[in-house]
């Protein structure tokens, strides 16, 4: 018998699936790791390690620490993904998130985090030192532990003290440098502490519908959005309060102040905007600016300790 060979039915091996597959899972992986979140954590970590006392480590470890403490961050996030992916299922904002779309199984999900969190506390552990990554793994429980299993459905006031683990990267940051705790580290976690609520209570105001679907108790869900955005008022007026103790305590300098005083000033303006006179984006302009704010708040302290003086 004849072999006929269909030429239509031999293709090119085709690696253009395969490399997709590849991209999209790289994409959820660093969804999953709040990427954007991670590198602020990490930039406010590198600013605590910036300004602790200088030990004459080189960059490489340095630069390993800060890859320590952003793989463990990463774990915390990925793990806050699977416990949340119910929740994450019911609101408008989270619901195309990989795990609660079922795009990665939760056992895939709980071995990538395994994996970059030991890799992460290894390089702690070995590059910094075990206070570092005592601490750091405390953070992790802290947030995707006690904040996303316990705090996040259980009081309104969740943000606030769940706050205090995203707040411990500069406290992380220097401590990988001097293996000590000091009491300057701690000014600039107390920053983020208060900077957390109005960062996210703003959100919360503009997507309160959402986590009322939830059942999730967010301040505007349990107390109202007016109550919610005086409590914004109030948190941005005790932020610019706390933001002037670097320059009291001899931290920093007046490059700091002036800078910290006008981000500050911009802050509280629009905090009393969307108390008096909020429109439809008021509250989420104010959350992307708190974004801003940090983020250039630190690059100040920065720029303040290492090239203006
Ligand atoms: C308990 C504390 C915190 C809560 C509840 C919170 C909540 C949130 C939420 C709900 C979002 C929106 C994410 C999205 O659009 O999917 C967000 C975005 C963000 N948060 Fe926070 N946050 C907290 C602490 C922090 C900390 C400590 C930092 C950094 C130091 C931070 C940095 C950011 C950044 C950079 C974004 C923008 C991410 C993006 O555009 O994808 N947050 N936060
Ligand atoms: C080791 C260390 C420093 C850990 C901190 C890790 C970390 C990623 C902190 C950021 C806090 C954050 C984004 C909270 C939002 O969670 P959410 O569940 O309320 O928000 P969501 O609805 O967007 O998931």
């Amino acid at each position: 018998m004849a072999l006929t060979i269909d030429k239509k039915a031999i293709q090119p091996i085709n690696t253009l699936p395969l490399i997709t597959r590849s991209y999209n899972l790289l994409q959820d992986y660093l969804a999953i790791s709040k990427f954007k979140v991670v590198a602020m954590l990490v930039l406010t970590a590198w600013v605590g390690l910036a300004l602790a006392p200088d030990v004459g480590r080189g960059m490489g470890v340095q630069f390993i620490s800060l890859l320590g403490i952003g793989l463990l961050s990463a774990a915390a996030a990925v793990i806050n993904h699977v416990v949340d992916s119910e929740i994450d299922s019911k609101m408008a904002r989270t619901r195309h998130r990989p795990v609660a779309k079922g795009r990665l199984s939760k056992a895939h999900a709980l071995s990538f985090a395994a994996i970059i969190g030991v890799a992460g506390f290894i390089m702690l552990m070995l590059w910094a030192n075990t206070l570092t990554a005592i601490l750091t793994l405390f953070a992790l429980v802290g947030y995707a532990f006690v904040y996303t299993s316990f705090l996040k459905r259980a009081t309104p006031q969740n943000i606030v003290i769940g706050g205090l683990a995203g707040a411990m990267p500069p406290l992380l940051g220097w401590v990988s440098e001097t293996g000590q705790m000091a009491a300057a580290p701690w000014l600039l976690v107390m920053i983020i502490f208060t900077w957390t609520p109005p960062h996210f209570w703003a959100l919360a105001i503009a997507r309160k519908s959402d986590y009322a679907r939830a059942k999730i108790p967010m301040l505007p869900v349990t107390h109202g959005i007016d109550f919610s955005k005086t409590c914004v008022v109030a948190y941005s007026v005790l932020l610019a309060i706390v933001c002037i103790f670097p320059y009291l305590i001899g931290m920093s300098g007046l490059i700091y102040l002036i800078g910290a005083s006008g981000l500050n000033a911009v802050f509280i303006y629009k905090a009393i905007k969307l108390k008096l006179a909020a429109n439809d984006d008021t509250a989420m302009d104010l959350f992307r600016f708190s974004i801003i704010h940090l983020m250039v708040l630190f690059i100040i302290l920065f720029i303040d300790k290492w090239l203006l003086l």
